[in-house]
């Protein structure tokens, strides 16, 4: 008998990609089980099942950086509970320093929905009882009819695990002008922001000019974060979507002074922040 469960849970992270270098990434997870009845006539509970693997995937994948183990572009070493890693991409080089627990290294050669999907069944699996004999994962993008970016970010104030230096998302973005929405405008944005590093002022340690090296210190340990400047944007205040949405909103204004502008900017899927001005 063969059970599923679609779009169990989404996942929201950032990876590590040869050409695009950081990105960030949201994913909702279909999962499948193959298996014989149990005494309830049932492979397995829906909720035992939903349960089970949302606190898995939560702690495994969510708000984390998944690094490519066996990518040629990686170098990194574990120093008591942080790692160090270099990631040499297309777009240049990018290095970091946190907690052990901020990353998930995934023994594949690219991160892509297959690889992690196959590496997370194989971890998963002993998850379930024995008389289920095969689990099927698949992760897929929201299927979004407008623009979208993908961006990373770290929120040093979050006491969950938003304060980590490097987790992300793809996200969409409604803009209107006037009450009347503006494709043009949420395309500019989207092409402004694709596979950005959103950045707080006061979090840059050091600059030159082709590099920015973020660092903090928060709850869980010390995050630091070296990347192109290419890479990044760089915003006064704190990255929550609220913050993000008046950004976006104010930076339109500025240029659009006589119009009024609404921002819905998205943080993941299904939810994020309003501003107007
Ligand atoms: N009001 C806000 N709350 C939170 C923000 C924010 O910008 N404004 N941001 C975060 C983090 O950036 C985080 O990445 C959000 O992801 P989410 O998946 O929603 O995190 P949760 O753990 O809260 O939700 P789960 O569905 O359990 O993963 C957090 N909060």
């Amino acid at each position: 008998m063969y059970l599923f469960v679609d779009q169990l849970t989404n996942v929201d992270f950032s990876y590590l990609d040869p050409k695009r270098g950081l990105v960030g990434e949201t994913w909702l997870a279909d999962f499948g089980l193959q298996g014989a009845l149990d005494q309830n006539s049932m492979v397995c509970d829906f909720g035992v099942v939903k349960k089970t693997f949302r606190q898995w995937l939560d702690l495994t994948l969510d708000h984390k950086l998944l690094v490519p183990s066996q990518s040629p572009c990686l170098s990194y070493q574990l120093n008591d509970t942080y790692i160090e890693l270099s990631w040499k991409s297309q777009r240049g080089e990018m290095t970091l320093s946190v907690p052990e627990s901020a990353i998930t290294l995934i023994d594949a050669a690219e991160i892509t929905p297959q690889s992690v999907a196959h590496w997370c069944a194989d971890q998963a699996k002993k998850l379930m009882p024995n008389s289920v004999s095969q689990l099927d994962i698949e992760f897929n993008p929201e299927v979004i009819s407008g623009y979208s970016y993908h961006y990373s970010h770290g929120l040093k104030k979050h006491d969950g695990n938003c304060q980590r230096i490097a987790h992300g998302h793809r996200s969409t973005i409604n803009i209107s002008k006037n009450g009347i929405r503006d494709f043009d405008l949420e395309r500019q944005w989207c092409q402004r922001w694709s596979d950005i590093y959103v950045g707080t002022k006061e979090d840059i340690i050091s600059e030159n000019d082709s590099q920015i090296q973020f660092s903090y210190q928060a709850e869980q340990g010390k995050f630091t974060l070296q990347l192109p400047k290419h890479w990044c944007y760089i915003v006064d205040t704190d990255t929550t979507v609220e913050q993000i949405a008046k950004h976006i909103a104010c930076t339109l204004k500025q240029q659009n002074q006589q119009d009024e502008i609404k921002v819905k900017a998205f943080e993941g899927i299904g939810k994020g922040a309003i501003y107007i001005c």
